[in-house]
């Protein structure tokens, strides 16, 4: 028997658009996983950080990430976990959960360090394809900064996820208690600027679909996307029985 195909709905966007929280709902919809691709960049910051690894050394990351182990949940609630290397022991350190910690705000300072690096995100790349690959789901909802152009181009769905910075700051400061919109907005706008040095998260490939959720509420957003993936399916649909 053929193993069963996993379809993937691939979203990028820039910080705050919406993409975590409205692909999850979307994915709980649609009976699908979720890969938060982020997830792995902020876990890897957080590891170098606590390993005294320099951030900007690219062999000195790329070691780490061959190094570590790191998991992440597909389905319910998200819960992210690494193991350290330990040298002195020779094997590595029981499993941390992370999930909380890499929210914070001085990792998403730092994160943009170790995303620039070409052959860290060749090998983040590839692990978030055998996780997808691995994972037995009908369906995997993937977001992050270059799924639709680098991870993922040939997904039957492929979606930009936008909002304008004013909004976007205005969302982030609402899960940041204490954090004022102009201290979050200068903050994002940071950290996009040197994301993009790296990917374009700004303008939709060829085929790929803009959704802006600047004057749509959390519903009309996750909404959005389902009607994507319902018209994609409707049209694969169709093709096979012509
Ligand atoms: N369309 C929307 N309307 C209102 N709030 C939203 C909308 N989309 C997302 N949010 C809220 O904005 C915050 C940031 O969204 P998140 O999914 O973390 O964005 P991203 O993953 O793009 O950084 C979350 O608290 C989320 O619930
Ligand atoms: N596919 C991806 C996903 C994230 N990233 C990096 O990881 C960081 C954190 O991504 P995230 O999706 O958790 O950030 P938010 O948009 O949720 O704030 C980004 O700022 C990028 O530096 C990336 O380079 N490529």
């Amino acid at each position: 028997m053929e193993n069963a195909v996993t379809v993937l709905v691939a979203i990028d966007g820039p910080a705050g658009s919406g993409k975590s929280s409205v692909s999850r709902a979307a994915a709980d919809r649609l009976g699908f996983g979720i890969l938060d691709t982020g997830a792995a960049y902020r876990a890897l910051a957080w590891a170098a950080l606590r390993t005294g690894t320099d951030l900007d050394d690219s062999q000195a990351i790329t070691d780490l990430l061959a190094a570590w182990a790191y998991e992440i949940t597909l389905r319910g609630e998200q819960r992210v976990t690494v193991r350290l290397p330990d040298p002195e022991a020779g094997r590595l350190s029981e499993t941390v959960d992370v999930t909380a910690e890499i929210r914070d705000p001085g990792i998403s300072a730092q994160v943009s360090r170790v995303s620039k690096h070409p052959a860290v995100r060749v090998s983040l790349n590839a692990m978030f394809r055998r996780i997808v690959a691995e994972s037995g789901l009908p369906g995997v909802v993937i977001e992050g900064r270059d799924i639709t152009t680098v991870v993922a181009p040939d997904a039957p769905v492929r979606i930009l996820m936008t909002a304008s910075p004013e909004v976007r700051a205005q969302r982030r400061a609402g899960e940041l208690p204490g954090a004022s919109r102009e201290d979050v907005l200068a903050d994002i706008l940071a950290r996009d600027a040197k994301d993009a040095l790296v990917v374009d998260f700004v303008n939709p490939a060829p085929g790929v679909s803009l959704v802006d959720t600047s004057d749509f509420d959390f519903e009309q957003s996750v909404q959005a996307v389902i009607d994507i993936v319902r018209g994609a399916q409707g049209a694969a649909a169709g093709e096979e029985t012509q």
